[in-house]
């Protein structure tokens, strides 16, 4: 269903959109049919929060930036594929006082670009990085409602249910994840006068575009069928999408795909391929060997065609390449590593004792703080190597629950267990067959588990869950903890002789206050984030950053660094306090403002910064010493103050 108070807002005049505020705002309720039925169910939820639509708002929580950090970590799939949509969408709206924004499923606000103009007002909104949109917060609200509805919607100004909001204009679609979860927003906010009429359907596209990455993503293992009613639908946004075991069962399908064939998100995991089309798997299998792939007739069970193509997943790949002649011959290519030696020795030295030993069959150990980039090492070490060709499979063991690991790692059979899904899974560990596997956070790895781990390692062969025949695996393990591995051993919550099958080489990553080449890091991210822009960070912030103890470590500082790329103007090349995340840029302040332990040159040099930066911001504000006070971030009377103390001249 699709919650389109847009299309209420044209055809109900003001008057009546009027009518039902007075109600809302004097009664707390609003007369039958005033209003469309969607809306008022949005608002009579927002009361039902305890907000009130007149007033201040209540105050709603505000992420930290390492809370921030976190949340766009466990949505780095979802955010690493909407950003170039992000993208698009913002150039379709460029100069129409608007922001283009990422919401995760709680409502929160994880990334948003936009125009400086209106970033500026929806700040003062909290429409930001951080900020959380949930209903339960701002009352009906395109991101929000989008959450509560499970469907696109256009909230436009006075159907915000809080008056402060009204101003807004605001487009939002819910992206569905692969197993048909909601996984977050996406949502485009401007100035109400600047209502764009085709926001809906680019929002609604871009979160299709966003989901199909997302599903092929995470079915890139298994065989994938792409269909539609035409041939030339076939890649569009409207195609079905289906991923098989292969053992031919339905293991993920998209919303399309599910309707074309009949059949509900209940039958993902309950059927097969022979039960959903007029088709069987050593069919299929032979299409996708055939080059060109292209697409194919197939029939209903109720004899109705449907176009089809079918794609090999790694897996599906990695055992054809198996069957097949000679292995490619083996070459390295370190440059995914070089790329993490930014210049401090401690990571260098890691970089180069990894590249020694890079394709000897002996499992890496990985430590470090939480965010030291021990994931991304691990995929440098995949990229470098020669199964860099072969799948890459990570799996976080701390965030499984315990029962699940097991399935999850070693694969189950059709209805192995109550409870679980009943299409099987081929486990992680097979996933991973002829590449890499990843075991993060292998120090949370429950006791049972390490011993069946250790099984693994020893036979190189995985038994799925249920019974069935053992099937021999090849892959480089790489395993990764914050903790000290040697302490949970003496504790009695790690087997010993597991940690002896781990450590054949182990590196520790230095944390970030540790490291020394914090500016070439610094450099090194935005090149990431905007490869077409010399962007800079402001002197004195550089300095108040080289020495903040970044408890986010790299992870933090990147998440950072991407809020203040996206509050960026376009002519600004400098990152400015006022780009940053509000608590990280207090905490710097701090910093700053501590006596610094340095040679009096330095302070020195310190102070002329500092003066120079308030000088700036006051000429650039012309004169209005309350902006520039909200650039700096400071209070009007400590501009004062600062302004006092400025050298004469
Ligand atoms: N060399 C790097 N260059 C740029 N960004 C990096 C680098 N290393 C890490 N990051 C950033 O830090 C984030 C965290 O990295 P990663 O997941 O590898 O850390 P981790 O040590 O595995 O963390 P955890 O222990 O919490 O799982 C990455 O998503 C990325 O944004």
């Amino acid at each position: 269903m699709q919650t389109n108070f847009h299309h209420v807002a044209a055809r109900t005049p003001g008057s009546r959109l009027r009518e039902a505020r007075r109600q809302l705002t004097t009664t707390g309720e609003v007369a039958d049919g005033l209003i469309d039925a969607a809306l008022r169910r949005s608002w009579e939820r927002s009361r039902g929060f305890g907000l009130a639509p007149v007033g201040r708002a209540p105050g709603a929580p505000h992420a930290s930036a390492a809370q921030l950090a976190r949340a766009l970590e466990q949505q780095r799939e979802l955010a690493s594929h909407a950003r170039p949509v992000m993208e698009f969408l913002f150039e379709q709206m460029r100069d129409t006082d608007s922001l283009v924004i990422l919401a995760d499923a709680q409502g929160m606000l994880l990334e948003a670009m936009g125009d400086a103009n209106f970033a500026d007002r929806a700040q003062r909104v909290a429409l930001r990085p951080g900020a959380n949109w949930h209903e339960r917060w701002r009352g009906t609200n395109a991101i929000g409602t989008a959450l509560a509805d499970a469907s696109p919607v256009v909230v436009h100004a006075g159907e915000h249910y809080l008056d402060r909001n009204g101003f807004l204009t605001c487009t939002a679609a819910p992206i569905t994840g692969p197993d048909g979860r909601v996984l977050g927003v996406l949502d485009i906010s401007g100035d109400h006068r600047g209502h764009h009429r085709h926001a809906l359907a680019l929002v609604r596209l871009a979160v299709r575009t966003v989901e199909q990455k997302l599903f092929d993503t995470r079915h890139a293992a298994n065989l994938r069928l792409r269909l539609h009613l035409q041939p030339e639908g076939i890649g569009s946004v409207t195609e079905g999408l289906l991923a098989l075991s292969d053992d031919g069962w339905l293991v993920g399908a998209n919303a399309a795909a599910l309707a074309m064939l009949g059949l509900s998100r209940a039958d993902v995991g309950a059927a097969t391929i022979e039960q959903m089309l007029q088709l069987d798997l050593p069919t299929l299998m032979a299409w996708c060997r055939q080059p060109g792939g292209a697409p194919r007739t197939v029939r209903r069970h109720d004899g109705s065609a449907l176009w089809l193509r079918a794609e090999a997943g790694r897996h599906v790949l990695v055992a054809a390449h198996e069957a097949g002649p000679a292995r490619r011959p083996a070459e390295t290519r370190a440059d995914a590593l070089a790329e993490l030696d930014t210049g401090d020795p401690a990571m260098r030295a890691a970089v180069e004792r990894a590249r020694r030993v890079l394709d000897k069959p002996i499992s890496w150990l990985l430590l470090g703080a939480s965010g030291v980039g021990k994931e991304v090492f691990a995929r440098a070490l995949h990229a470098s190597g020669t199964r860099r060709e072969a799948p890459f499979v990570a799996v976080n063991c701390a965030a499984l629950p315990e029962q699940l690991i097991e399935a999850e790692l070693f694969g189950y059979r059709p209805g192995a267990f109550t409870g679980a899904s009943r299409e099987g899974a081929i486990g992680r560990i097979r996933e991973a067959h002829g590449g890499t596997l990843l075991l993060d956070e292998i120090g949370d790895m429950p006791l049972a588990l390490q011993a069946r781990l250790l099984r693994v390692l020893q036979d190189r062969q995985v038994t799925p869950l249920g019974g069935g025949k053992p099937v021999a695996v090849d892959f480089r393990l790489v395993c990764a903890t914050h903790r000290n591995l040697r302490r949970e051993i003496e504790a009695g919550r790690f087997r010993e002789d597991l940690y002896y099958r781990l450590n054949g080489l182990t590196l520790q990553l230095p944390s970030l206050c540790e490291r020394q080449d914090l500016p070439h890091l610094v450099a090194r991210m935005l090149r990431g984030i905007e490869p077409d822009r010399e962007l800079q960070l402001a002197p004195d912030l550089a300095l108040a950053m080289s020495r903040y103890r970044w408890p986010g470590n790299l992870r933090q500082l990147n998440s950072a660094l991407h809020t203040a790329c996206a509050l960026l103007a376009d002519h600004e090349a400098q990152i400015d306090w006022w780009h940053l995340p509000d608590d990280l840029a207090d905490e710097l302040r701090e910093i700053s403002t501590q006596a610094p332990a340095m040679p009096a040159a330095e302070t020195a040099d310190l102070k002329t910064l500092s003066d120079r930066t308030v000088s700036q911001a006051v000429q650039s504000c012309a004169g209005n010493l309350s902006e520039a006070a909200r650039r700096l971030g400071i209070s009007r009377n400590t501009l004062y103050r600062k302004l006092r103390q400025l050298p004469p001249g």
